[in-house]
């Protein structure tokens, strides 16, 4: 195809709004593609590259005002181009602005690629598979002098482009294509263009993370060969996300819930094969020159943008060859850490970015892996397998630590790199185990479906970040129960009420039992014993004299205590020690806040 006439229907759907109008272009586009149809299904998005690829043009905006101003004449300079992009504010606009064309330098002949032999604008002979070759070339320009090249590429295909021409090649190269096409469109319309069903082609696009190939496979081989299909080792998939959600959402919503530390750190997804990654050696042609599909690493790891970071992390790659013993993607965190203890998490992007001296970064900040998931396990694909048996297969892989629907222990994870889950349906332990991660100085708590299967990419209802409570309550502590076992010595659950008027009468409104420590337990009965009235059994009676904040997930009206409201989920945050009863929330703030969830 022309890139012209590519253009010309790209213009044409930038002029509309309706998304099934889109949609019938988009499809098209598709229906005429030929052999074009791959680069077509990334261009129309504004991709050069696959999805599931590390490379990128890395060429900045300056570079390409300067080809552009070259094009232009010989009386126009990169700041003229970028003084008109001020004016106007899109780079497609300036580049159609221009009359580009007959500008006879070296770059006019040597695009590096196949377009190296015409000249002048006007011939509209530009073609799509050109534009992709030349761009492939552009990106694979590098070491001294690499810009420079680089700008001649593109001067080289600008000066043989007409405006609308121009303004889509100024678009695509900075990224900003913006005609309203987004990935969903392109999934309606392969579906559509060659006649599959949507969820074929949604599930080749997990799989795959590839749109130009997917819509190939519609084409010539029908639903069945996008079932066909499958995770690539070496070739990284999106990242299945998560939703903000509560305890009681996950509760009412499942009968049981799978509950795992959300570390602070970075994604990242590891794909491992001893054999040396599949997708590798397989790719040829121009995927060869991938960054991530280069060479017969046995290790790849990939950010959350599934940039390839292998050769940041060294000691992720040491640990995985160690510990993991068949071929494998897992997905996990990686966590800073500094004795233990997790260091912020801009620590670990930094490391990502690292490109030189990576032997010091590694000196300077400590990076451990905790792995939470497994898409591959020993040949077998998880995708579609629930969550505790990918937990499962991923304990197998890594030989060692705790298991789905085992007790809490006191790492969120082991030596291993294994993160723990715990299946349960029971809030106080979900509770205990939140507190344990917040004292190790993670994030909070992820609660995760356990029927859920893998879904890459989607920000769906299985898996959800619990919300740092959005207020707390300052409570005064009005009565109090000795504990139980070990804990006999200890009062243990706490009597919280709010204050009414200056503070002169109290009404109850909850219990907290959980986040708090045994350490925290004993500081606390010294604090509250003094203030002991009465002791009826395991109850006492306490003079209103200490203020807890309280976290919680709601309040409900409730029977139950003497206010009329009754907390969900209380949470023990800390003492106020600077306050008194009469400074403590009061209960119209209670109400108030009942009224405003
Ligand atoms: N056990 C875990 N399971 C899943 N994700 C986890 C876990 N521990 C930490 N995380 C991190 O939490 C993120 C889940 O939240 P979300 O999908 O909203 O990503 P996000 O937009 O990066 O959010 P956030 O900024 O809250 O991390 C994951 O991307 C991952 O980096």
């Amino acid at each position: 195809m022309q890139f012209g006439e590519f253009a010309d229907i790209a213009a044409e759907i930038e002029e509309l709004s309706a998304d099934t109008a889109i949609t019938e272009q988009v499809t098209r586009l598709f229906e005429g593609a030929n052999d074009d149809l791959p680069v077509l299904a990334r261009f129309v998005q504004g991709r050069v590259f696959p999805a599931w690829s590390s490379r990128t043009l890395d060429i900045g905006p300056n570079y390409c005002y300067e080809a552009i101003a070259r094009a232009a004449g010989t009386n126009v300079s990169a700041d003229d181009v970028e003084d008109r992009l001020a004016e106007v504010g899109d780079i497609g606009e300036v580049a159609a602005s221009y009359d580009f064309g007959g500008q006879q330098g070296l770059g006019a002949f040597t695009g590096g690629g196949a377009g190296g032999d015409s000249g002048a604008s006007g011939a509209n002979d530009l073609t799509v598979a050109e534009v992709a070759d030349e761009l492939d070339a552009l990106a694979a320009a590098e070491g001294s002098g690499s810009q420079d090249k680089k700008i001649d590429v593109l001067f080289a295909l600008f000066n043989r482009a007409s405006a609308t021409e121009a303004r889509y090649l100024a678009r695509l190269v900075l990224s900003e294509m913006r005609i309203g096409v987004g990935e969903g469109t392109v999934r309606d319309a392969t579906a559509d263009a060659f006649d599959v069903p949507v969820e074929a082609v949604e599930r080749a696009l997990q799989v795959s993370n590839d749109y130009g190939e997917v819509a190939r496979v519609a084409r010539e081989e029908g639903a069945d060969g996008l079932a066909a299909l499958d995770l690539e080792l070496g070739r990284p998939v999106q990242a299945m996300l998560a939703q903000a959600g509560s305890v009681a959402d996950a509760l009412d919503d499942w009968d049981e819930v799978a509950v795992e530390w959300k570390y602070d750190g970075a994604r990242v997804q590891i794909h491992y094969d001893p054999e040396g990654l599949a997708w590798a050696s397989e790719t040829a042609g121009s995927a060869a020159a991938d960054a991530s599909a280069s060479d017969d690493r046995e290790v790849a790891v990939f950010s959350r943008n599934m940039e390839d970071v292998t050769d940041a992390l060294p000691e992720i790659v040491e640990h995985v060859e160690a510990n993991v013993d068949a071929p494998a993607i897992l997905d996990g965190e990686v966590v800073a850490t500094e004795d233990g203890d997790p260091r912020p998490f801009q620590e670990v992007l930094r490391r990502f970015r690292r490109k030189h001296d990576v032997a010091q970064a590694r000196e300077e900040v400590e990076l451990d892996l905790f792995a939470f998931d497994c898409l591959h396990a020993a040949g077998d694909d998880l995708l579609r397998t629930p969550l505790p048996e990918r937990h499962d297969r991923l304990e197998g892989l890594l030989g060692a630590g705790a298991s789905a629907g085992e007790a809490s222990d006191d790492s969120g994870g082991d030596p291993s790199g294994l993160s723990s889950l715990w299946i349960t349906d029971d809030a106080e332990e979900i509770a205990d185990i939140e507190a344990e991660a917040l004292d190790a100085g993670h994030e909070g708590i992820m609660l995760k479906n356990p029927d859920s299967t893998y879904s890459p990419g989607r920000r769906g209802k299985n898996w959800l970040k619990r919300k740092p409570d959005v207020e707390t309550l300052d409570l005064v502590v009005t009565g109090a129960e000795w504990g139980e076992g070990r804990r006999a010595s200890f009062l243990g659950t706490f009597l919280l009420s709010a204050r009414v008027g200056e503070g002169e009468q109290f009404e109850t409104l909850g219990k907290v039992a959980t986040g708090i420590t045994d350490e925290e337990l004993a500081d606390l009965t010294e604090l509250l014993e003094p203030h002991v009235r009465e002791q009826d059994g395991q109850e006492v009676e306490i003079a209103p004299e200490v203020v807890f904040e309280v976290g919680y997930e709601e309040i409900q009206e409730s029977p139950t205590y003497s206010s009329g409201y009754a907390l969900r989920f209380p949470r023990f945050l800390g003492v106020r020690e600077d306050k008194d009863p009469e400074n403590a929330d009061s209960l119209a703030r209670v109400e108030r806040l009942a009224d405003q969830q």
